[in-house]
Parts: structure tokens; sequence; C-alpha cells
């Protein structure tokens, strides 16, 4: 894999300086996410954690430029997230791999460097590269809807990938999976982490897959989302299946749970939950 082309001016890759984000007007108003300020450094691998509604889409489409803040300002890379995005300084993989299902899975992971007007041959050499690194190479030619949900988000993350960006948002990536495939991506994720250096920020509900993942934890808590606390976790670097068996691990998950349960200033969970 070439080493990403672009460079982050400082070691800060995300930075949200009181942000909040307002939906719709009168009755109908509702604040999503309220004085939101946190900063990601480069090669940090950054869950948002919390229960539904809280705003962890909302925050993750900010930093995309899906969504622009109602107050507060967003750095990515030290520029606006629409300057971020023209340079490509970030992909993203949502919760459904959405693929097209009428190229093949060689042509789905090329399709942004075809954009680019990157050469047959380029094109050809980097997508067998990223297949290599998600372990598709012998799917090259088949179709999406020939791959299991794992596969197929295997072929996502390795479109994020194409153009070599810094960092890498991910929303909810491995929620629909089953637990075997579930907990082969993370292990393969933390690979991908290792050999790139890339900086990622990770969405999700689960709080065993936020602590197994990532070098921070940053919880919100809902109506309005507002970061409740921010974690690091204090594991090894190194991650493997057996971490999972461990006392420290479960530690962590039991810090992170409380956060949950707290008599004071608790988070809200929906009575449904
Ligand atoms: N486009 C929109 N218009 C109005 N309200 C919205 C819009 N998008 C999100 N919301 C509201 O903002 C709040 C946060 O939603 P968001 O999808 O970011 O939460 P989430 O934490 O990602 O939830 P989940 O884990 O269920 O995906 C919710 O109350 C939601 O109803």
């Amino acid at each position: 894999m070439p080493m990403s082309s672009i460079i982050v001016p400082d070691t800060c890759h995300i930075e949200l300086d009181h942000v909040s984000v307002v939906f719709g007007s009168g009755a109908q108003q509702v604040t999503a996410l309220s004085d939101i300020s946190f900063q990601i450094h480069s090669n940090e691998f950054v869950s948002l954690l919390g229960p539904s509604g809280c705003g962890k889409s909302t925050l993750l489409r900010l930093v995309a430029d899906l969504l622009q803040p109602t107050t507060g300002s967003i750095r990515v890379a030290g520029e606006e997230p629409e300057r971020a995005r023209l340079q490509r300084q970030f992909g993203i993989v949502f919760q459904t791999p959405a693929l097209f299902d009428w190229r093949t899975v060689r042509h789905n992971v090329e399709l942004p460097l075809e954009l680019l007007g990157t050469s047959r041959k380029e094109c050809r050499r980097m997508s067998g590269e990223l297949l290599e690194m998600v372990g598709l190479t012998r799917f090259a030619d088949h179709y999406p809807w020939q791959l299991s949900g794992g596969m197929q988000q295997r072929v996502s993350i390795a479109r994020a990938l194409a153009l070599d960006p810094p960092l890498l948002l991910m929303d909810e990536p491995f929620s629909a999976l089953d637990e075997f495939t579930k907990e082969k991506l993370q292990l393969e994720l933390l690979d991908i982490k290792r050999s790139t250096g890339k900086t990622f920020l990770f969405v999700t509900h689960s709080i065993p897959e936020a602590v197994f993942l990532s070098d921070r934890i940053i919880v919100l808590s809902a109506h309005p989302g507002q970061v409740h606390s921010i974690h690091s976790v204090n594991l090894p670097a190194e991650r493997d299946r057996e971490l999972r068996e461990t006392e420290a691990f479960y530690r962590m998950m039991t810090t992170i749970r409380n956060c949950f349960y707290e008599e004071r200033d608790p988070i809200h969970v929906p009575a449904h939950q």
C-alpha cells in the first residue's frame, strides 16, 4: 500500500469546537448535538459510542461534509470539511455496503480511481493491492450479489481506501454482520490500521467493539447529544483474539458500561431500549 500522499499539517487530525446541530423548527425542532468539542490526533482510532439517537451519525456526517453545523466549527486536517473532502482527505464506510451490483468487485474498488482519470493499468495494480489487503483476491471478478455481507463490507472498505485517504470515517460498518464475521473484520481493521497508519473515526453502539478497536472512546449522551466523557483505552497496542478474555478488557468494558448507569448525570437511554 503506498503511503498517504496527502500531508496532514499537524498531529490534530479532526477538531470540533463548540459544535451544535439543530434540525427543524418550532414544535418539530430537535437539538441533535449540543456544544460538542473534542480533538482526534493523527493515527488514532477513536470510537463514538452512545445509545440510539444520541447523534453519532450526525457527528460523522458533519466531519464528512454531508451536513453543516448550526453553530461551532470543524477542522479536518486543518481545513474546513468541504475543503478536506475536495482534497480527498477521508474515505467513508457506511452500515450498508452500497456497492454497484452491475460492477465486479474489482471494478467497484476501482471506481473512485476511474473517476479521477487513473490509467487502466494503475487502477488494476491498486485494486489488486487493496483486494489483497482485505483478503478478496480470489473474488475480484465476482459480483457483489455473489458475496456474503461480510465480504461486501470488505469491498466497501477497500473502495474507501482506494484514494489512500489519511482518515477513514466508519458508521456502524459491522453492525449488520453476525458475531463471527464481525470479530474477524475487527481484527482485519486493526491490521489495516497497523499497516497504513491511518486515522479512524468509528461509530458504534457496541461497548465490546469500541473497547477492542479503539485508542480512545468518546461516550455521547442523548437528547441532546453531548460528550458525556472521553476514555483512553489502556490496552496493548497489539490486539488479538485472546485480549477479549483478559481481565483488563473486562475492566475497560465495565468502566464504559458504568457511564450508562451513573446516578449523577446519567446518559439518557430511551425507555424502549
Ligand atoms: N435530517 C434530520 N432531520 C431531523 N432530525 C434528524 C435528522 N437526522 C437526525 N435527526 C435526529 O437527530 C438525532 C440524532 O440522530 P442520529 O441518527 O445522529 O443518531 P445516532 O446516534 O446515529 O442513532 P442510531 O444509533 O440509531 O443510528 C435523533 O433524534 C434524530 O431523530
